[in-house]
């Protein structure tokens, strides 16, 4: 279990290359210069910004090594997790979905920043996204556990690969969902809290 911001970049360092790591650390200092303008992420987070959102985006990549994408984070807010990836990965086709005005401009910002070409941005709400096949499915924070199947599954295949930071609800979250549900995802310890879980599912959900 990640514990320290040192252990925190050593865990990014271990899968992320040199230049990955430039970006990343860049990104750090423009979300902190962000959130003075905007309220991104906790004030309090950014003391464990490595730890908290970082490292917590940066694990998604050993549960996705199977998958090229694309890869569609849905309400990405500062970029966690996809711009995140996007800023690892830059080869990985990445949409993130955010309908709040003021951080799809940031997302833009930053896209535009690091020529992440393969990245778009939607700045709209999920519900007028046009439906896509996708191989990565991503949330944080986003919606719960039946509301977020119910506005995504129509971006899914039966080969897309779900994964959810849920943080405490996650295991409760799941129990509530019909057994369907519960058959396609099983329960992953996050490695950046222990009080944290991430739903890690395959396949399309039955319409709800
Ligand atoms: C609690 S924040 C989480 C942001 C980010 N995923 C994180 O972990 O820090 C939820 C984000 O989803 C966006 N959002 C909420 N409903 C949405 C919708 N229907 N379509 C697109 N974005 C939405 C909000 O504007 C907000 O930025």
């Amino acid at each position: 279990m990640i514990q320290t911001e040192e252990e925190a970049r050593d865990f990014c360092a271990e899968r992320c290359d040199s230049a990955a790591i430039d970006r990343l650390t860049r990104f750090v200092a423009l979300l902190t210069e962000e959130n003075t303008r905007q309220n991104l992420v906790s004030k309090a987070s950014l003391d464990h910004v490595w730890q908290r959102h970082i490292a917590d985006s940066i694990q998604l990549l050993d549960l996705a090594k199977a998958v090229k994408g694309p890869w569609l984070d849905l309400g990405s807010g500062p970029g966690l997790p996809g711009l995140v990836i996007a800023l690892a990965r830059p080869d990985m086709p990445m949409g993130l979905v955010e309908s709040r005005r003021k951080r799809f401009d940031w997302l833009e910002y930053v896209k535009g920043e690091f020529s992440l070409t393969n990245c778009r941005v939607h700045g709209m709400k999920l519900e007028n996204l046009e439906s896509r096949e996708t191989g990565v499915i991503t949330a944080r924070a986003f919606a719960p556990l039946g509301k977020l199947l119910k506005l995504s599954a129509r971006f899914s295949t039966h080969s897309t690969l779900w994964l959810l930071p849920k943080g405490r609800s996650a295991a409760q979250e799941l129990a509530e969902q019909p057994s369907k549900v519960r058959e396609m995802f099983h329960v992953e310890q996050s490695a950046t809290d222990a009080d944290a879980a991430i739903l890690v599912g395959k396949g399309r959900p039955a319409q709800q």
